[in-house]
């Protein structure tokens, strides 16, 4: 089986993780995570999103997060944007790059940008202006990519007009989000290859959600299908406000663990990564779904007295 030698990870557990949590979570505690998520070897986030924060109370202090961040060379520092107002805060705040998102489906869209899906895409025209010129990086991002919690399946011509509209105003990366886990391998397989047929220029992201459990099983599609970068939360943490029984995303460490084990390299060192996701579980307060962090990787060995017949 081939697989890339070197995938990239952006974790996006201080968005997406977060934005689904009422209580607020100091800055500083985000901002601490942040950084020793960079010392355990991550290079890319989504660090925070420049939305109302009628609509979102927790992403309230995206400017402070990204201000108070210790940059160093290589890493990104990304934020989420829907609309102008969002992508000038974000370039006002020194983003690294501005993702930019709407739903693939009327319904989804309005429910989270409360408009239909031909003025999103007005939006992304709108921001692309604002951009021109300017070095922030640019990724637009499709929710209810792989199905919709309101319409089901989603037409692939519907992806791939807005996957094209990305291209065509001058995106060069586009995540798919599958906001309430319903992607299937086969799904992946046909939606990574169609877009790749039409724009083998722009870099595809795949952005799973575990809520039907088969989030590892997508990435593994993914790679065979030679995808290069994937999105993921500390600890598994996460799920979209404005879609009815959205969980977690994938768990960054147990993604990690899974590409070690296939020899993929990402960059991060897991047991570094495993103890801030631990703090962050006791931040939050209550068991959260990363299994890495309960069982430790696969030669985490206890010891055994077999004479005194003691688990030590
Ligand atoms: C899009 C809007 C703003 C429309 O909200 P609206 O109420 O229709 O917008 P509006 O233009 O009428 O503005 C209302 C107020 O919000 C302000 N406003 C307007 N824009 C901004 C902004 N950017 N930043 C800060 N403030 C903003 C604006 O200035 C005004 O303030 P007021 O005059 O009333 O004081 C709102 O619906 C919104 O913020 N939605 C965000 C929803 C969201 O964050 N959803 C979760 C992320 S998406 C997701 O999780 C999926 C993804 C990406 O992860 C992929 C996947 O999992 O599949």
């Amino acid at each position: 089986m081939s697989l890339p030698d070197r995938v990239e990870i952006v974790e996006v557990g201080m968005r997406d993780g977060l934005q689904i949590e009422s209580e607020f979570v100091p800055t500083d505690t985000k901002i601490q995570i942040l950084n020793q998520l960079i010392d355990a070897g991550v290079r890319h986030f989504e660090a925070t999103s420049f939305v109302s924060p009628r609509a979102v109370p927790q992403m309230r202090d995206a400017q402070e997060v990204l201000a108070g961040v210790r940059k160093r060379p290589g890493v990104v520092l990304g934020a989420l944007a829907p609309n102008a107002k969002g992508v000038e805060r974000a370039l006002q705040s020194q983003a690294d790059e501005i993702v930019v998102f709407l739903s693939a489906t009327e319904s989804h869209n309005t429910k989270n940008l409360n408009r239909p899906v031909e003025l999103s895409l007005r939006d992304i025209e709108d921001i692309a202006q604002l951009v021109q010129g300017h070095p922030i990086r640019r990724k637009g991002a499709i929710a209810v990519a792989f199905g919709c919690p309101f319409e089901g399946d989603v037409d692939l011509g519907r992806i791939r007009t807005i996957f094209d509209h990305f291209a065509r105003q001058g995106f060069d990366a586009v995540t798919l989000g599958d906001t309430t886990g319903m992607a299937t391998p086969k799904l992946v397989r046909n939606t990574v290859e169609a877009l790749r047929a039409d724009h083998p220029e722009i870099k595809i992201s795949l952005h799973f959600h575990n809520t039907r459990g088969i989030g590892l099983v997508n990435v593994m599609e993914g790679l065979r299908a030679g995808v290069t970068s994937y999105e993921s939360s500390l600890a598994g943490l996460g799920g979209c406000p404005f879609a009815p029984g959205a969980t977690g995303n994938i768990c960054t460490e147990d993604l990690v663990y899974l590409l070690d084990e296939m020899g993929v390299d990402s960059g991060i060192d897991l047991r570094a990564l495993i103890k801030v996701a631990q703090r962050l579980e006791g931040i939050i307060g209550r068991g959260l779904p990363g299994q890495l962090m309960k069982a430790g990787p696969r030669l985490n060995l206890h010891n055994y007295d077999v004479a005194a017949g003691a688990v030590g």
